[in-house]
């Protein structure tokens, strides 16, 4: 029998539906019926366990998972031993700090000997300690923010991306403690099959991620300033020129990446390209 890689990801919440929309973009069929908790990819030899997020550090150590994705937050929390394999770009947000809007914060040496509520008390032990600052650390297992406002701390260490669910309680982000996304992990004790099926994924992850990040643009340019369009485009190789039915003018194709892109499209306008298109990629094989 065909052996099968198993991936744990997030049953529900932040990570849930990019998860699945990664393997679903990789072209593997996922189908969740309500409820379930486990199904069969039906064209790649792939599981997937859906479970809570903070048990699936501990599943990928002992091996009840092959792979799983998780956020960096949750995954140094738990401190298990696995490999991270991808950072995969998603569920970006920030561990921090934070305390009442109105409280005079003039640095880390605030934190000395007052409490702080928060669900990540290894990661927040070891920023102290980093910082030489011992405080009383309270560990609840959620409504972080609510604690100031009723009396049980100082301050919250929570994850933070909007920022909106401070602001709506009250409080102001002081430090950063971690930044993180989510990432793929491993089992530490894959089998060859195994890193051969993991292998395949990754290929497909990273071509995915890729085209995410690269645009494909098509312009025309007249002839007599083609060297010059030319020059300001990478491609994947070297951009594709074709004779436009205009006689002096060529249509020219290239990919750019997304980081670089509005520059380019200025240098490009300047330059004498008209009819500038940016289309999105799928796939990206390079
Ligand atoms: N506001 C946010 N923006 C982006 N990513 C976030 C945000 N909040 C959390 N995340 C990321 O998504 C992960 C899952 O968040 P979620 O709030 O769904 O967790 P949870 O309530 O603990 O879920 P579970 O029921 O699986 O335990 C977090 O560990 C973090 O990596
Ligand atoms: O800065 P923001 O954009 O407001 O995001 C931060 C909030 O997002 C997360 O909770 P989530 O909404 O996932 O709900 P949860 O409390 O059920 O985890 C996190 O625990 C914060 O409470
Ligand atoms: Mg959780």
């Amino acid at each position: 029998m065909q052996q099968k890689l198993k991936i744990a990801i997030q049953k529900s919440g932040r990570l849930y539906e990019d998860s699945v929309k990664l393997l679903k973009d990789c072209g593997i069929d996922v189908k969740n019926g309500i409820n379930k908790l486990k199904t069969e990819a039906e064209n790649f030899p792939l599981e997937i366990y859906f479970l809570r997020d903070d048990d699936i550090p501990q599943y990928v150590e002992d091996a009840v998972a092959d792979i799983g994705i998780v956020g960096e937050n949750v995954l140094y929390e738990k401190k298990k031993a696995v490999t991270v394999v991808e950072e995969l770009g998603f569920g970006k947000c920030r561990l921090s700090i934070a305390v009442k809007r109105n409280e005079d914060y003039p640095g880390v040496e605030f934190l000395q000997g007052k409490r702080i509520a928060t669900t990540y008390p290894v990661l927040v032990e070891r920023f102290l300690q980093e910082k030489g600052i011992r405080s009383d650390i309270h560990e609840i297992s959620g409504s972080v923010e609510i604690a100031p406002g009723i009396g049980l701390a100082d301050a919250i260490v929570d994850l933070v991306s909007s920022g909106s669910t401070l602001f709506m309680n009250g409080l102001k982000e002081v430090e950063t403690v971690l930044k993180s996304q989510a990432v793929l992990i491993r089992n530490n004790q894959l089998n060859d099959e195994q890193l051969k099926l993991l292998d395949r994924l990754i290929f497909r992850i990273r071509a995915v991620k890729k085209a995410k990040n690269t645009k494909y643009v098509l312009l025309n340019a007249p002839n007599d300033k083609l060297k010059e369009i030319i020059s300001l485009l990478p491609g994947m190789k070297s951009p594709t020129v074709l004779p436009l039915a205009e006689p002096g003018w060529s249509s020219v194709h290239s990919v750019l990446s997304e980081n670089q892109f509005w520059d380019i499209i200025e240098q490009l306008k300047e330059a004498g390209a008209q009819g500038i298109l940016v289309v999105p990629i799928e796939k990206m094989i390079v």
